[in-house]
C-alpha cells in the first residue's frame, strides 16, 4: 500500500467550553517507532488520546490511522488501534482468560483464533499459566501485563499507552518499559506513550513535548536535545516548558 504513517495528526485543536486544550497539534508516527508524549499535568495528553480513540469527536483538524480517516473510516481506523488506559479497564471479578475473550469477541474473532492469540500474547508476557486466576488476585504489574496483552490481541499497528507505569513499583515499571520497546523492535509496532517520566525514555525513542496544548518540540531524543542546546532530555524538557 501507500507510505501512510501509522498515525497522522494534522492541525488538531480542541476546546472545552471555549478553553483551548489542544492548539493546532501536528505530528506523525511511523511503523517501528516509539514516540514518547511528554507533558506536565494539563498539557493536553488525555485530550489527545480521547480524540484518537474517538471518545471525543474531532471538530478541528484530522486524525488518520494507517491512512484511514477516523471520522470517515472509523471501523477500519479503530481496527488498527490498541489502547492501554491510565485507569485499569479490566473486570476484577473475571479471570484473565474471560477478560481477554471478551475483547476478542468485540473484535469478531472466532474461538480458535482467539485462543491462539491469547496464548501467544500471554506467553510473551509470562502470564499464560495464570490465565484462570481472577484479575483481583494479580498484583499491579501483572494486571498491566494483562492489559498490554489484551491491547495486542487483534494485532494493532498503533499502541496507545496512557501513563501505563503509574502506580507500579520500580522493577515492574522497568520490565514494562523494556517489554514495550522490545515489541516495537520485534513487531514493527508504532507506539505513542504518554508520560511525564523522563527516565522512561530510551535513546532510540522519538519525543514530543506538549505544553499547554501546543507542541514545543518534536523529533529524536538527540534532535530535541540539540534544538534546545541542552545536555540531556530532562534539561530540554525543563527549558521548553518553563519558558512558555
Ligand atoms: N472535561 C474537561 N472539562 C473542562 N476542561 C478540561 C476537561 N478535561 C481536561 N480539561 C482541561 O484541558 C486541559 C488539558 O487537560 P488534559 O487532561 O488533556 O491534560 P493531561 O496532559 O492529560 O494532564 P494530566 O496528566 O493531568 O492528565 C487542562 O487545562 C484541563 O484542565
Amino acid at each position: 500500500m501507500s507510505a501512510s504513517p501509522t498515525l497522522l495528526i494534522d492541525e488538531l485543536s480542541f476546546s472545552y467550553s471555549g478553553k483551548k486544550a489542544l492548539d493546532k497539534v501536528s505530528f506523525a508516527i511511523q511503523p517501528g517507532e516509539c514516540t514518547v508524549l511528554l507533558g506536565s499535568n494539563g498539557a493536553g495528553k488525555s485530550t489527545l488520546f480521547s480524540l484518537i480513540t474517538r471518545l471525543y469527536d474531532t471538530r478541528q483538524g484530522r486524525i488518520e490511522l494507517c491512512g484511514f480517516d477516523i471520522k470517515k473510516q472509523t471501523r477500519n481506523a479503530l481496527a488498527k488501534l490498541g489502547v492501554v488506559f491510565q485507569q485499569t479497564t479490566l473486570d476484577m471479578d473475571l479471570t484473565v482468560m474471560q477478560n481477554l475473550r471478551y475483547h476478542t469477541a468485540l473484535h469478531g474473532m472466532g474461538r480458535q483464533l482467539a485462543n491462539q492469540r491469547i496464548q501467544q500474547e500471554l506467553e510473551r508476557l509470562s502470564m499464560y499459566e495464570r490465565r484462570f486466576e481472577k484479575v483481583r488476585q494479580l498484583n499491579g504489574g501483572h494486571r498491566r501485563r494483562v492489559e498490554i496483552a489484551r491491547s495486542l490481541l487483534h494485532k494493532p499497528s498503533l499502541l496507545l499507552l496512557d501513563e501505563p507505569t503509574v502506580g507500579l513499583d520500580v522493577p515492574s515499571r522497568q520490565a514494562l518499559v523494556e517489554y514495550v520497546h522490545q515489541l516495537v523492535a520485534d513487531e514493527d509496532l508504532a507506539v505513542l506513550w504518554a508520560s511525564h517520566l523522563i527516565d522512561e525514555i530510551y535513546p532510540s525513542d522519538h519525543v514530543i513535548v506538549l505544553h499547554k496544548g501546543q507542541i514545543k518540540a518534536k523529533g529524536s531524543v538527540d534532535e530535541v536535545i540539540a534544538v534546545t542546546q541542552s545536555s540531556q532530555i530532562k534539561e530540554a524538557f525543563t527549558k521548553l516548558t518553563e519558558a512558555a
